[in-house]
């Protein structure tokens, strides 16, 4: 039996939202859309990472928005449509078989609500599935007698290539903050990525009757190093939160599905290890009246026993480190009590 169960409100059949998924307005308006209907996505670079120009553009990105959207990274579009349909197929299983892999307490992966949700009061509007690196077999073997092994294999497919893509950003990332290779091995940086710790989190969101009320998931930052974001085709959810100058307001900005292009988040992990000249983006999910919506966020941080810390070349210009070293479990561990003050916390005294 799982530890845990969700409550038998079927978010795909509803015709109201119920007070425990009603937000305040005052938490999903807190900051003002950017023009009509939340849009201003197109402000957002869209960056050819193929290209010889990849490097200063993602240096650009990844400090004034902390996102972008890369194309060029030479994922198939048939294995992207592979994992949508495995996951609208693991979703569209009755309760009962889902619960049967019930994230359970002190795990990563498995079925239920993200752990963010652990922070707040309402409910989101969405389910989701988190497959840690390495249990996949182990978390799908319960649901799907007959055909987990097809949807295993996508999804090992999909995490191989994510896994390759990861490298690649990871390493113009670095490059575009002046760091080679050799430093990045130094620093203990992921040489090897095979060790790398990844976790894949698959979302559905329902098609919600009052949109304006629920919210898909709650504003928050991801922990690791980068996130590779995938959203279905066709249907609007992924915000962040930008301010377009340091005087004007900051606003919720619409990042559209484009075809063939996956969003790249920067992650808590890179904001330390880039000593704050990278900033972990603000993001959020609304949900869509009339459309079902999915998304895949593959998140990947360091092997699980490197420290992470502003990375010492940066400091040759005089800069004192902003944060202490910790590992991503360790940070996982503040995260979990803390959520969003856990940057706070492992700030160093200013010198
Ligand atoms: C390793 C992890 C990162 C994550 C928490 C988790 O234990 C498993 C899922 C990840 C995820 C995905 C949705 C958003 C998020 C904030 C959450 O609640 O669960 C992230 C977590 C994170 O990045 O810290
Ligand atoms: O569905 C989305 O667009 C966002 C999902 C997300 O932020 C996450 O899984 O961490
Ligand atoms: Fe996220």
């Amino acid at each position: 039996m799982p530890a845990f169960s969700l409550d038998h409100f079927d978010l795909y059949s509803a015709h109201h939202v119920p007070e425990s998924y009603t937000w305040p307005s005052s938490y999903l308006h807190d900051h003002p859309s950017a023009g009509d209907g939340g849009g201003g996505g197109d402000s957002i670079p869209i960056i050819d990472i193929s290209s010889p120009t990849a490097v200063s553009l993602i240096g650009a990105a990844c400090r004034s928005f902390g996102v972008f959207y890369a194309t060029g990274h030479g994922v198939p579009v048939d294995l992207l449509d592979d994992v949508e349909h495995q996951a609208r197929r693991l979703f569209a299983l009755p309760l009962h078989q889902k619960l049967d892999t019930a994230r359970r307490p002190g795990f990563i992966s498995g079925y239920g609500r993200p752990p963010l949700s652990a922070f707040f009061p309402k409910l989101m509007w969405s389910e989701g599935f988190t497959i840690a690196g390495g249990h996949r077999r182990d978390v799908a073997g319960d649901i799907w007698p007959l055909e987990q092994a097809v949807f295993c294999d996508v999804i090992e497919k999909y995490n191989k290539m994510m896994k390759e893509m990861a490298g690649k950003l990871l390493n113009l990332m670095l490059l575009s903050l002046g760091i080679d290779q050799e430093e990045a091995g130094r620093a203990g940086l992921i040489r090897d990525l095979q060790e790398a710790m990844e976790v894949l989190q698959l979302n559905s969101y329902p098609a919600c009757p009052e949109p304006e009320k629920g919210i898909g998931m709650a504003a928050h930052t991801d922990s690791g190093l980068l996130t590779i974001l995938y959203q279905s085709r066709g249907v609007n959810g992924l915000q962040i939160l930008h301010k377009e100058d340091e005087f004007g307001p900051t606003r919720w900005v619409t990042l559209p599905p484009l075809p063939g292009a996956l969003v790249i988040h920067v992650g808590d992990l890179l904001q330390i290890l880039s000593n704050d000249q990278f900033k972990s983006v603000r993001h959020r999910a609304v949900v869509s009246r009339a459309e079902h919506r999915l998304s895949a966020a593959y998140i990947i941080g360091p092997p699980g026993h490197v420290k992470m810390g502003p990375i010492s070349k940066l400091m040759q210009y005089g800069q004192n480190p902003i944060y202490r070293s910790v590992t991503w479990p360790e940070y996982l561990e503040i995260r979990a009590q803390l959520f969003d003050k856990a940057l706070e916390l492992i700030k160093l005294p200013i010198k």
